[in-house]
């Protein structure tokens, strides 16, 4: 088989033009019965001398304004795949993407194979009629990509290979595209473009860059190992959703204390998923109507977060002042709640637990695509049954304090330990105590270059020590306290 579709060209076009020329000629002499003949037996002939078939694939669809989805899909599935065996190449950068992209010059011929299957891709570019003038992309101007392949391929191509290049094609612009991390507080965009909004721009974004993967995340393996399945079953099964009727959504709640790790979750998802972030401050929303031209207004492939939701809006059968009263005693005990969750506490949304609920549930109905959306909360005993119930939200994640598994995760990630004869007494001391692995991280983070791991070991040993000794004490102060109460009801 010839190497190059250019060079098999070459030796056929000669042979191709005279059979056509010959033909054309013919046809005009013979009766109609002859004539069928001489064409079947012209088909057969030109089969056998050009046996392939061509397939076009214009860059703009049939309005003429719209670039079509094939070629943009054609486009990244060659820059990806062929630019390593293409001689001429063109630089440029997509919208979507910063990066420099390199894809195959116009006219330059790049085979691919597919199951056992030789094909040839060239882009093109039909030359535009230089006398005349046009506001928008004409006709003559438009570049296509050519796909040719043997005829005897036609079904296996037309119904298996274009089908795998379009899916790949939009693989590898998901996974090129830059993220946005959307948000509706107030200020909280940089370039204030809006993001799913239409018109509104009620949603401000940013470009979504968080490092945190399912790799570094401290906690449980097994667990571990269950959210990620879970999430790429969510991502694979558009069709089951199709099939069993239920939209395309999944719901997740994350609890736990505080510095566990639940935003840290969510960007390990949206980088696990390659999806955008919608981080809604309730809030910031003013009423149901707004809360739910916000949810309309996602993209699909997006997780929409509602962080502290407890903070944020009445989700508790119990009444404000008691839950004041129980935080401030949580804030004694463990200093932990920080001045923001109080100050939001303060200032819930006007948006409704109904409303909320009824807006989840229309979202679910109302907008196509996949979408998942995350609640977290340091107090999962507050939030209303409804609210979290399967189907609403799937799967609940408890983010705990930091064991020894959790640990031993960290200590790879910010020194690259994976064993040290320090291990045995952390281990011993985290079975003992608590600590959030927010506090573990900051104890073995380098603060200077000469750090070694064991000043960092070290480090957090004495902090785990000073929790078990602050435990301690004030457990032989409720002791004393009931020892005093006991004395004072017996006299
Ligand atoms: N499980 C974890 N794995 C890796 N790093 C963690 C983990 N938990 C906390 N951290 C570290 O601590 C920092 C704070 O954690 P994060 O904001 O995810 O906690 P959180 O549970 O969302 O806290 P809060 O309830 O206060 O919002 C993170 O930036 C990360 O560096």
């Amino acid at each position: 088989m010839a190497e190059s579709l250019a060079a098999m060209a070459a030796q056929t076009g000669t042979a191709l033009a005279g059979l056509t020329v010959m033909f054309a000629m013919f046809q005009n002499y013979f009766p109609c019965e002859l004539r069928n003949i001489i064409m079947e037996c012209y088909e057969k002939l030109v089969n056998f001398v050009y046996p392939y078939i061509q397939i076009t694939f214009p860059e703009f669809q049939g309005d003429g304004f719209r670039r079509s989805k094939a070629y943009s899909a054609i486009e990244r599935y060659l820059n990806s795949n062929s630019t390593k065996q293409a001689k001429r190449l063109q630089a440029y950068v997509f919208d979507d993407c910063d990066a420099v992209v390199l894809s195959v010059a116009n006219n330059e011929e790049v085979t691919d194979e597919f199951k056992g299957i030789k094909v040839w891709w060239t882009s093109s570019e039909h030359s535009p009629n230089k006398q005349s003038i046009s506001f928008w992309p004409r006709e003559d101007e438009k570049k296509y990509f050519r796909l040719t392949f043997y005829r005897k391929y036609r079904h296996r191509i037309t119904a298996e290979y274009i089908k795998h290049v379009m899916e790949e094609g939009k693989a590898i612009t998901v996974q090129e595209r830059r993220r946005k991390l959307c948000t509706n507080k107030a200020g909280g965009g940089a370039s204030g473009t809006g993001c799913g909004s239409r018109g509104g721009g009620i949603w401000s974004e940013v470009v979504f860059e968080h490092p945190a993967t399912f790799a570094t995340l401290a906690m449980d393996p097994i667990r571990k190992e269950q959210i990620v399945k879970d999430l790429m079953y969510f991502s694979k099964s558009e069709d089951y959703y199709k099939n069993v009727g239920k939209a395309w959504k999944r719901g997740y709640l994350l609890y736990g204390p505080p510095g566990t790790g639940k935003s840290t979750m969510i960007a390990a998802m949206a980088n696990l998923l390659q999806y955008d972030v919608f981080d809604l401050e309730l809030t910031a929303v003013e009423n149901n109507t707004e809360l739910r031209k916000l949810l309309i207004n996602t993209t699909s492939k997006s997780i929409i977060v509602i962080e502290d939701i407890d903070c944020s809006i009445d989700v508790t059968a119990k009444r404000d002042d008691e839950d004041e009263e129980e935080d401030e005693e949580d804030a004694e005990q463990k200093n932990s709640v920080n001045e923001e969750k109080k100050k939001k506490k303060k200032k819930r949304s006007k948006v409704t637990l109904s409303g909320l609920l009824n807006t989840i549930d229309g979202l679910w109905s109302a907008c196509p695509g996949e979408r998942i959306i995350v609640f977290t909360t340091n107090h999962v005993e507050k939030l209303d049954k409804a609210l979290i119930r399967r189907g609403r939200m799937d799967e609940h994640i408890e983010l705990s304090y930091c064991g020894f598994e959790a640990f031993k995760i960290l200590a790879k990630n910010y020194l690259e330990v994976d064993s040290h004869e320090l291990f045995a007494k952390i281990r011993q001391l985290l079975n003992e105590t608590e600590m959030s692995p927010a506090d573990v991280a900051d104890k073995l983070m380098r603060k200077s270059d000469g750090e070694d791991a064991d000043g960092n070991l070290m480090r957090l040993i004495k902090a785990l020590e000073e929790v078990q000794e602050k435990k301690k004490a004030a457990k032989l102060e409720e002791k004393e306290k009931i020892r005093e109460m006991r004395v004072a009801i017996k006299l």
